[in-house]
């Protein structure tokens, strides 16, 4: 018995194929973390001994602590960086932060009602939560997920997000630039991951665009007059369930939804640095050729000192010279 059913999915018209699904003991999951290639992970323990975090736990012991919380007037929780909002832009985000101490939040979440704006709590854990929080958090197998970063030498772990979601939300397709090793506690979320060679059937806003990292295509309603190669996408699909733990690598894109009607879900995430000796050998690696596009993008918006002036040069570089 799944614990879950296909009923629960958002319907999107995308290819997809399988991830791979192994024991956390299969040396084949160690050459798939080497490799920058998704797996899901089964057996690890890595957050076994927090199964007990529901909603009524954790508001027990986070009551009074103020949380970071989005509020989003439909399902969609699309990440922004205000730091690149500049005061003569108009950025109208669905989704905002709205921060509120956790009793407010449970609160809202239990008295939620269809029509409502959605809540998501996307909560960095650190020792500042509260001590019986602490206290569980320590008892994550770190011996396990530590291994996995020294065998892949990935960098530092650099935070745990705590994330609460509503049946039904989501996070649109987007990239990352930190590996990330993400943990269901509770729950059953759907993944979609695409990539980096997909770059040219996501259309990612550009880079100094407030939605940097974030996908244009609105996969509810993709507009394929702006974005005609998303029709060509090829993702993998995998069901994120209690006590899975997801390997996303850096750069490649992802979806991610709390599947519907069942329930809250609450997962953990452990965001790494990339590796610090990354072996440059040609061809290039894909994700790499992401990290020069970005390169690119930043240093014409800094020597033309105008971001909007990037597309024009670009496209009087490449049009009727290498196209
Ligand atoms: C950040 C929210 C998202 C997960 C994700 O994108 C990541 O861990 O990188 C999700 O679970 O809704
Ligand atoms: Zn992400």
């Amino acid at each position: 018995m799944a614990g879950w059913n296909e009923s629960q999915l958002r319907k999107y018209n995308i290819k997809v194929d399988k991830i791979p699904t192994l024991q956390y003991d299969d040396p084949k999951v160690d050459s798939l973390l080497s490799n920058n290639k998704p797996v899901l992970i089964k057996g690890s323990k890595l957050v076994s001994q927090v199964l007990k975090w529901d909603l009524d736990y954790l508001a027990e012991h986070m009551n009074s602590i103020c949380c970071n919380v989005l509020v989003s007037k439909n399902h969609k929780f699309k990440y922004y960086d205000q730091k690149k909002i500049t005061p003569n832009m108009t950025f109208k985000p669905i989704s905002r932060p709205s921060p509120m101490i956790f009793s407010e939040f449970a609160k809202k979440i239990k008295d939620w009602k269809k029509g409502d704006s959605r809540l998501y709590m996307q909560q960095v854990l650190n020792n500042s939560i509260s001590q019986r929080i602490v206290s569980d958090f320590v008892m994550f197998n770190w011996d396990w997920i530590m291994s996995k970063q020294k065998v892949c030498k990935w960098g530092s772990l650099t935070s745990n997000l705590l994330l609460i979601a509503q049946e039904g939300n989501v996070t649109p397709c987007h990239y990352d630039e930190q590996q990330n090793m993400f943990a269901s506690i509770r729950g059953y979320k759907r993944f979609i991951l695409f990539p980096p060679s997909e770059f040219e059937c996501l259309y990612p806003h550009p880079v100094h665009h407030p939605y940097d990292r974030q996908s244009q295509v609105d996969f509810d309603n993709p507009d394929y007059i702006k974005f005609p190669k998303f029709k060509e996408a090829c993702g993998y699909e995998v069901i994120v369930g209690p006590e899975d733990v997801l390997y996303i690598p850096m750069y490649w894109f992802h979806h991610v939804e709390s599947l519907m009607h069942g329930g809250c879900t609450v997962s953990v995430n452990f965001w790494f640095k990339a590796g610090s000796v990354e072996k440059i050998e040609y061809p290039l690696l894909d994700h790499q050729k992401m990290v020069i596009m970005r390169n690119v993008e930043k240093m014409l918006a800094e020597a033309l000192h105008d971001p909007n002036e990037v597309g024009n040069m670009l496209n009087t570089i490449v049009l009727g010279r290498y196209t």
